[in-house]
């Protein structure tokens, strides 16, 4: 067991508890131990060992390519970084959609061989049975509700989703259908502020948004986005705090210049 009492572990009970005291849940995505290790220090509640690990870390399209091998070594650097934070982990695609005993084999090596304390699954009624299935196995599971990105050659589009009655009611049911099912927190993603709002409070478990507007418990953005690393991706619901593409861009154009120019190193930069 832990022996630094001073930092007090969120636990997904804490997660809950938020929501029944009205206190916002604050989630970025990590995917290696440095940056896991900034998040952790500065308080973030959760971090999200997200498979847009396949885009951020791996430069591909989708999230779609992503292996369960890969997601257990980004999770399992976050885990060795995060003293505080709860550290949730999606399961990727191919790992939880078919077979149930499947889905909660690929759950148990996860929590088994990175030390994470959660995981997250895209998808509503469709995989309920193995919803209940990890969550009877003493696994936590975070739901992901909207605009699945693991689906998007069935959505055929990254837009906002729900936007229709049938699809807004499809939701409204399955947040339902998992909350039933044992999940502690659901992500909505890219769906109309009004309907995550109702959902949100049709919940006794916390909603966290992104790109689902203000009215969700918590919400979570890819950190490299937020943080100005991703170039070129401003989707409306982005907020950049900061543009490191640009400030990592000119401090490595220093060092270039300091090293051809023979300014670095310095006498005191040797031995
Ligand atoms: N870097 C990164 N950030 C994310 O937020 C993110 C990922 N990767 N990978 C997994 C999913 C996919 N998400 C996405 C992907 C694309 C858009 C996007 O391109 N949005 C544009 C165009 C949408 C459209 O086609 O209408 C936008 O302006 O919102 C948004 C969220 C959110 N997630
Ligand atoms: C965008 C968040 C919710 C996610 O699932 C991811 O980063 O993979
Ligand atoms: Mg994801």
């Amino acid at each position: 067991m832990s022996v630094n009492k001073e930092i007090k572990r969120v636990t997904t009970h804490t997660i809950r508890q938020m929501k029944a005291n009205g206190e916002k849940i604050a989630m970025l995505t990590g995917y290696d131990y440095s940056m896991a290790r900034i998040l952790d220090d500065a308080g973030i509640d959760i971090i999200l060992v997200g498979d847009s690990a396949a885009n951020v870390m791996a430069g591909y399209e989708t999230t779609v390519p992503i292996t369960l091998e890969e997601m257990m070594f980004h999770a399992a650097a976050v885990v060795r970084a995060a003293k505080h934070a709860l550290v949730v982990v999606d399961l990727p695609f191919g790992t939880y959609q078919g077979d149930s005993s499947d889905a909660l084999k690929a759950a148990v090596r996860v929590m088994k061989e990175t030390g994470a304390h959660a995981l997250k699954v895209e998808g509503g009624i469709e995989i309920q049975d193995t919803v209940k299935r990890i969550v009877n196995a003493g696994i936590p599971v975070m739901g992901h509700l909207g605009l699945t990105p693991q689906s998007i050659y069935k959505f055929g589009t990254y837009t906002v989703r729900a936007k229709e009655e049938a699809e807004a009611n499809k939701l409204k049911t399955d947040a339902k259908y998992l909350q039933d099912a044992g999940c502690f927190g659901i992500v909505l993603e890219k769906i109309p502020a009004q309907l995550a709002t109702e959902v949100t409070a049709s919940l006794a478990i916390p909603t966290i948004g992104i790109g689902a507007g203000a009215g969700c418990d918590g919400q979570v953005l890819v950190v490299h986005d937020m943080l100005g690393l991703n170039k070129g991706f401003k989707p409306k619901f982005l907020r950049q705090y900061l543009n490191l593409y640009e400030a990592i861009g000119e401090a490595v154009g220093h060092y270039i210049r300091d090293v051809k120019s023979s300014a670095f190193p310095n006498e005191n930069e040797q031995y």
